[in-house]
C-alpha cells in the first residue's frame, strides 16, 4: 500500500521490492550514476524507495526552489541515517544532523564564525599553513618526480581545519604519519564501503536504536577511527574550558555561547526579558566540532584535487589562470590578500567549473518533508524525502550549453550567470542549509591555487588515469588519487 504511493501520484520510477525497495540497485552502482541512469529513463522527477522509505529524486528547478528556498519551513529536515545519533532526542547533535528548532539555534551560533570578517583574519593562519604545503611541493618540484596532489591536499586542510576549528598546532604536512589525518582519511574511507548493517539499519528504519548499538559494540571489537576522534576532541574540549585561552578559532566562539543545560536555554535579564539565547551544549559543542573537523577536511581537499586534474588535463585553462594570477601578482604571490582574492573573476570560474563536473557532496543535497503539502502540483507526503538529482541538473546541456563533459570556465562569466537559474548549480545545496564552510572552503583553495599556480605548471604524470576515476562514499573521491608533476615557471620555461 505504501509503496504504490508514486502510482498514484502519477511520478514514474523504478518498481520497488517489497521488503529493501530499490535499494539493491545501489549495491553495485553509486548513487550518483544511477540518479543519472533512471534520469535518463524516467526523466525530470521520479521516485524510488530505501526500504519503505519513499524518495522522490527531481531536477524540476521551481520544485526545488519551493523546497529548499521558499517553503524550507515545511523541509528543514536532512535524511536521517540507519546509523546516526537520533537528531531529536540524543544529546550529541550537531548541525549536520539537527532538525527543527534546534538546527536553528545551532546554525544562528555558527553562521557569524564564517562571516567576510571572521575569513579575513583567518587568512594569515591558512597561508602559514600553505608555506608548508610549498616547502613539500618545492621538493616534488626539485626532483621532477610524480606525486599525488590529493594526498598533499588532504594534509592542507587537515592542518589548516585543525587550526581554525580546534586551535591545534599539529602539521601533516611536516609529519605524514600525523594521527588525526590518519584517523580521518579512514573515517572517508570506511564510507565507501557498504556494510551490511547500513542495508538492516535502511530497511527497518524502526530498530534505529538496535543498528547504534551493534555499531557501538562493533567499535569494541574492532578500532573505530570516529571513537578515537571524538575522544581526542572531547579532551580537547575540555582543556580548553578550563584553560580560558582566547584563540582565533571556530572553538573558542562556540565556547563563549555554551550553556549549562540545568540553568535552561535562555538568559533572563531582570525584567524576565530574554537577552541571551544562542546558547550550546557542551555535548553538542563536542559533535559540532568533529563535525567541522571532518566536514572542513574530507571536502576541501576533494575539490582542490580535482581542480588540479582539470588544469594538468586543460593546459590552456590553466594558462590562463596563470595569466590572471600574474596580473594581480606581478612579482610573488606569497601573501594574498582577501581583497584581491575575491576580485579574481576567471579563478572562480574554475573553482566554479570544477564543482560543476564533479559536485562531490552531491549524496548530502535533500531535504525530507514535514507535513504534507502540493508543491509544484506534486502532493509530497509526511516522511518523504527530496533528493535534488544534481549530477542529472550539472550534466543538462539546455542549462550549460556546450557539451557539459567539457570543462569550460566560461559558462560562469557574470552574463552567462545572470540568465540561469540558481538553482542549476548546487554542489553547496541551497536555501537556510546550504553549506556553512563554503567561505572558508572557497578562501582556503583560492589561495592555494594562486600560490601553486604563480609558481608551477602542472602536468599529467603517467599514472594519471584520464579520465578520473570516481568512487562514492559519503562525498565522491578520486579512487587512485590524482597524479601529478609539477614544472617551475619561467625558470624551466626559459632554458
Ligand atoms: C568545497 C568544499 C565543500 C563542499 C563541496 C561542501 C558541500 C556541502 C553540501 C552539499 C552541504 C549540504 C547543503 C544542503 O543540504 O543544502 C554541506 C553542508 C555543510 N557543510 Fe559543507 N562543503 C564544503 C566545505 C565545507 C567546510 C570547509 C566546512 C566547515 C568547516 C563545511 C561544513 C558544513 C556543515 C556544518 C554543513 C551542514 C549545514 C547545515 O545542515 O546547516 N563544509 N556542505
Amino acid at each position: 500500500e505504501k509503496m504504490q504511493v508514486f502510482g498514484r501520484m502519477g511520478i514514474p520510477g523504478p518498481g520497488p521490492h517489497f521488503l529493501f525497495g530499490n535499494l539493491l540497485s545501489f549495491f553495485r552502482k553509486s548513487f550518483y550514476i544511477k540518479y543519472q541512469e533512471w534520469y535518463r529513463e524516467y526523466g525530470k522527477t521520479f521516485g524510488y524507495f530505501e526500504g519503505p522509505t519513499a524518495v522522490l529524486v527531481t531536477t524540476n528547478l521551481e520544485l526545488l526552489h519551493e523546497v529548499f528556498v521558499k517553503q524550507f519551513k515545511k523541509f528543514h529536515a536532512r535524511k536521517v541515517f540507519p546509523v546516526q545519533v537520533d537528531p531529536d532526542r540524543d544529546e550529541n547533535v550537531h548541525m549536520f544532523f539537527a532538525r527543527g528548532e534546534r538546527w536553528r539555534r545551532l546554525r544562528s551560533i555558527i553562521n557569524p564564525a564564517f562571516s567576510t570578517t571572521k575569513m579575513r583574519n583567518m587568512t594569515p593562519m591558512i597561508n602559514t599553513r600553505i608555506d608548508h604545503l610549498m616547502e613539500v611541493v618545492d621538493t616534488y618540484g626539485r626532483n621532477r618526480d610524480d606525486f599525488d596532489v590529493y594526498d598533499v591536499f588532504q594534509r592542507l586542510t587537515m592542518d589548516t581545519i585543525a587550526q581554525c576549528g580546534l586551535g591545534l598546532e599539529n602539521s601533516s604536512l611536516k609529519n605524514p604519519d600525523d594521527c588525526w589525518l590518519k584517523h580521518s582519511r579512514k573515517v572517508i574511507t570506511d564510507t565507501t564501503k557498504r556494510p551490511l548493517l547500513f542495508l538492516l539499519g535502511f530497511i527497518f528504519p524502526k530498530f534505529h536504536e538496535l543498528w547504534i548499538t551493534i555499531y557501538k559494540l562493533l567499535g569494541y571489537l574492532s578500532f573505530n577511527p570516529v571513537f578515537w576522534l571524538e575522544k581526542m576532541v572531547k579532551e580537547i574540549v575540555d582543556r580548553r574550558k578550563d584553560s580560558q585561552e582566547t584563540k582565533v578559532d571556530l572553538l573558542h566562539l562556540m565556547l563563549n555561547s555554551e550553556y549549562d543545560p540545568a540553568t535552561g536555554i535562555e538568559e533572563l535579564d531582570a525584567t524576565d526579558k530574554v537577552v541571551r539565547k544562542r546558547l550550546l551544549t557542551t555535548e553538542e559543542l563536542t559533535a559540532q566540532s568533529l563535525l567541522f573537523l571532518l566536514a572542513g577536511y574530507e571536502t576541501t581537499s576533494t575539490t582542490l584535487a580535482y581542480i588540479f586534474y582539470e588544469m594538468a588535463v586543460n593546459p590552456e585553462v590553466q594558462a590562463k589562470l596563470q595569466e590572471e594570477i600574474d596580473r594581480y601578482f606581478p612579482d610573488q604571490a606569497d601573501n594574498p590578500s582577501y581583497e584581491a582574492i575575491q576580485r579574481m573573476e576567471y579563478l572562480d570560474m574554475v573553482w566554479c567549473e570544477t564543482l560543476r563536473k564533479c559536485p562531490l557532496a552531491s549524496t548530502v543535497v535533500a531535504r525530507e518533508c514535514m507535513e504534507n503539502c502540493t508543491i509544484e502540483g506534486v502532493k509530497l507526503t509526511k516522511g518523504m524525502l527530496i533528493h535534488a538529482n544534481v549530477w542529472a541538473l550539472h550534466y543538462n546541456a539546455e542549462l550549460w550549453g556546450e557539451d557539459p563533459d567539457q570543462f569550460v570556465p566560461e559558462r560562469f562569466t557574470a552574463e552567462r550567470k545572470k540568465m540561469r537559474n540558481p538553482m542549476a548549480w548546487m554542489p553547496f545545496g541551497s536555501g537556510p542549509r546550504t553549506c556553512v564552510g563554503l567561505r572558508l572552503a572557497q578562501l582556503q583553495g583560492k589561495m592555494a591555487m594562486i600560490r601553486l599556480f604563480k609558481k608551477y605548471t602542472v602536468v599529467p604524470s603517467e599514472k594519471l588515469s584520464i579520465p578520473l576515476k570516481y568512487v562514492e562514499g559519503a562525498t565522491i573521491i578520486p579512487k587512485d588519487g590524482v597524479s601529478i608533476r609539477v614544472i617551475r615557471r619561467n625558470i624551466d620555461a626559459s632554458r
